[in-house]
C-alpha cells in the first residue's frame, strides 16, 4: 500500500502510530510519502519506507489533519505551511482520510476567522497580498504575510505565505479558489474542495465518521 503522511499536530499522531504497527509487524509492505520536510523526518527516525511523489504518483490512502471542516466536507489546510506538498500529494490518493477534532466543524471555509493560506512566490509578495485583497470573490478578507520572527516565514518549497483572515465565511468557495489562482504569482491555496472522503472527528462524546 501506498501511504500519503500529512502535516501538523493530528497527523504526526497517525504517523506515530504508523510507525509503531510497523515495528510490532502488525502493518507490512508500505511505502509512505510524506506531505512535508518536517513529515519526512518524524517518519524516516520510526523506520516508515519512503518515496516521493516522482517514485510513487499513485497513492492508496492519503491521512492528514484540518485547520476548519465545513458540512460538505470540504476544508481549509495549511496553517502548518504545508499546504502545497499536501495537496499535491493527497489529489493523487485514491482515498483521502481527514483526522480532526471537533474544534475544526465551520458552518462555511473562513468561518473560524483564523487563517486560509496562500503560497506565493517571493518575488513582489506584497504586490500578490494586495491583489489578494482586492479579489471580489474574497469580499472583506484582510491579508498577511505570514512571519516567522523578524523574518518572513518560508515553505519547503521556498515560497512565501500570505494568510487571508475573514470576518464572515467566504461565500463561493470554489470560485475563491479559481479567482486566486488566477493571479500569476500564487502557487496554491489552503482551500481543498471536492478532495475529502472521510473526516473522522474527536469529540467530547467519543469519535464521529463522516464520509461522501
Ligand atoms: O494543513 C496542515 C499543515 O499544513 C495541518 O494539517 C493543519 O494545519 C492542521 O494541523 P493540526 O493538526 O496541528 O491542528
Amino acid at each position: 500500500m501506498v501511504l500519503g503522511l500529512g502535516t501538523g499536530s493530528t497527523a504526526a499522531f497517525a504517523v506515530d502510530r504508523i510507525g509503531q504497527l510497523l515495528k510490532e509487524g502488525k502493518l507490512k509492505n508500505i511505502v509512505a510519502v510524506p506531505t512535508s520536510i518536517r513529515t519526512y523526518e518524524q517518519a524516516k527516525s520510526l523506520g516508515i519506507p519512503l518515496a516521493t511523489l516522482d517514485e510513487q504518483p499513485n497513492l492508496d490512502l492519503a491521512i492528514d489533519g484540518a485547520d476548519e471542516v465545513d458540512p460538505a466536507l470540504n476544508v481549509v489546510k495549511g496553517r502548518g505551511g504545508a499546504l502545497l506538498r499536501e495537496k499535491m500529494v493527497e489529489l493523487a490518493s485514491k482515498k483521502f482520510v481527514c483526522i480532526v477534532d471537533e474544534s475544526k466543524l465551520v458552518d462555511g471555509l473562513g468561518g473560524s476567522k483564523d487563517a486560509m493560506p496562500v503560497e506565493v512566490v517571493q518575488f513582489c509578495w506584497k504586490y500578490n497580498l494586495e491583489r489578494l485583497q482586492a479579489l471580489p470573490e474574497l469580499a472583506g478578507c484582510k491579508a498577511k504575510l505570514r512571519m516567522n520572527g523578524e523574518k518572513p516565514y518560508v515553505t519547503d518549497n521556498s515560497n512565501y505565505i500570505v494568510d487571508l483572515y475573514f470576518d464572515t465565511p467566504i461565500k463561493d468557495s470554489h470560485a475563491a479558489s479559481k479567482a486566486i489562482l488566477a493571479l500569476v504569482g500564487v502557487v496554491d491555496h489552503g482551500l481543498f474542495l471536492d478532495m475529502v472522503d472521510v473526516v473522522i472527528i474527536a469529540g467530547s462524546t467519543g469519535i464521529e465518521v463522516k464520509q461522501k
